[in-house]
């Protein structure tokens, strides 16, 4: 399966994995494509593309077909310098920046209160497999409940994950639910605007649009060559 947040980002993945049927869930409509693969436009934000990629994972698996593998894809900030507006970002590590607590000697994730996990980590031959294939560059994807808008809070998240690479604000929600299901999760992002300072004029939306649809149609035909039992 293949969830992105909003429709043209899913229409965009279809270009390259044309589909051939609608199946209509509570909740959610899957387009599932020739090649076997469902697409599904889930929803902005990390809570409700997990309840989506929930039902959808909860419906193959009752209906005797599950998922082998569960793909967040969509458009997202990149980092400077690594991973400019256009180029193609895959997660080797689906993290959530803001899920934890305030403190006055600065932020402390779940984990560290003792709760839950803030990251999950796809399978490293699969993330070489689609990296090399794409030309997509490797590193940290977070997952964010509010976009960055401002220098010293992409500073403040690049001190706190050197290897980010890109910001989103599904991924770490899908990669629950897949989690969940015990299915292993990859995270794709095509970068229409840098982290930092809000400046709309400066997103390039039909770009990165183009760069999803472009590393789609090279990402299908390297998946056939990933063996899962590899991880
Ligand atoms: O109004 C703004 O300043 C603003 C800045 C960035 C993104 C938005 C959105 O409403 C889009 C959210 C949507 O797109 C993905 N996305 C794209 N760029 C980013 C980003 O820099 N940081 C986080 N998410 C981004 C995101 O996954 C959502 O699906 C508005």
């Amino acid at each position: 399966m293949v969830a992105t947040a909003v429709p043209v980002e899913r229409d965009a993945v279809a270009r390259a994995l044309p589909a051939a049927e609608e199946i209509r869930l509570p909740g959610a409509v899957l387009c599932r494509t020739a090649a076997g693969w469902d697409l599904l436009a889930a929803g902005v934000g990390p809570a409700l593309a997990a309840a989506s990629a929930a039902g959808a994972l909860t419906a193959a698996a009752l209906a005797g077909r599950p998922y082998g593998l569960v793909v967040s894809a969509g458009i997202g900030g990149g980092f400077a310098p690594g991973a400019p507006v256009g180029s193609l970002v895959v997660a080797d590590a689906v993290t959530v920046a803001d899920l934890g607590a305030e403190t006055a000697d600065g932020f402390l994730p779940v984990t560290e209160l003792g709760f839950g996990n803030v990251t999950h980590r796809p399978p490293e031959s699969l993330v070489r497999v689609v990296s090399e294939a794409t030309g997509a560059r490797t590193g940290t994807i977070l997952t964010v409940s509010t976009v960055t808008g401002t220098a010293a809070r992409a500073a403040a998240l690049r001190a706190r994950h050197p290897g980010a690479l890109a910001e989103g604000m599904e991924g770490f929600g899908v990669a629950e639910a897949a989690a969940a299901h015990g299915v292993p999760v990859l995270e794709i992002r095509a970068v229409s605007n840098p982290v930092g300072p809000r400046d709309r004029a400066a997103w390039r939306i039909g770009d990165a649009l183009a760069a999803l649809t472009e590393g789609f149609g090279k990402l299908a035909p390297a998946l056939e060559s990933w063996n899962p039992h590899e991880h």
